[in-house]
């Protein structure tokens, strides 16, 4: 692929900085959706692929650029995939993530630890410019448990909940460096980047 300047369209700093991380090794330029505009467009999609189609493509129309979106989220199995695309705004107000996992807690009261699965979403859009009909998507998935109680300092939203099977600690608990390698949005983007290396963005 050659270098590009692509804008990723977030307003969430600590998705961000994984993104930014993620791209890292493609030695891009990327720019930030909040160079361009500080409005977030609204999230009316019924599924994460169309709500990352939304966001990729207000970007790309305010930037001029290509244009990279995350939506993501958390889909617990006995909430019958709650909250999904709701998870930003689940415990109410968008973006408070006290409010999210109390409300998730709440939500799993009394629930054993068979009954606490849940996985992690991530749909990406590219879009080479907002009109562009051939979008690229990938999905990442990660598998895990919601905890009965928070637990580990990094990353963002709903980290603190929840368990890492394979690695015996809560996803907050995780290194950034190895959050990035194993997460659904680690997955996502490598999923996408195979399909960039494909075609010509
Ligand atoms: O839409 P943008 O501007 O990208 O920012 P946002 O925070 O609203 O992002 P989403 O619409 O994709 O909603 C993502 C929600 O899912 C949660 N989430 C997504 N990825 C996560 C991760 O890696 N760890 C913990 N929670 C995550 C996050 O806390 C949000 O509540
Ligand atoms: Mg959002």
């Amino acid at each position: 692929m050659r270098t590009r300047t692509v804008v990723l369209a977030s307003h969430n700093a600590k998705k961000l900085a994984e993104m930014q991380a993620l791209l890292a090794p493609l030695e891009w330029q990327v720019r930030l959706v909040s160079e361009f505009s500080r409005e977030a467009p609204e999230e009316t999609g019924a599924t994460f692929v169309e709500n990352a189609l939304i966001k990729a493509r207000h970007a790309a129309a305010v930037s001029g650029l290509p244009a990279i979106a995350d939506d993501s989220g958390l889909e617990v199995v006995v909430l019958g995939g709650a909250p999904g695309v709701h998870s930003a705004r689940y415990g109410g107000a968008h973006g408070d993530d006290d409010a999210n996992n109390r409300k998730l807690l709440q939500a799993l009261e009394g629930r054993s630890e068979h009954e606490r699965g849940a996985r992690f979403v991530c749909a990406m859009a590219c879009l080479r410019h907002a009109g562009d009909p051939v979008p690229v998507i990938a999905l990442g998935l990660w598998s895990g448990r919601i905890l009965e109680a928070p637990c580990g300092n990094h990353g963002f939203g709903y980290d603190p909940l929840f368990w890492v099977p394979d690695q015996g600690c809560s996803s907050a608990e995780l290194d950034p460096s190895v959050k990035n390698r194993i997460s659904h949005r680690a997955r996502a983007t490598q999923s996408l980047l195979a399909q960039l290396r494909e075609t010509e963005l």
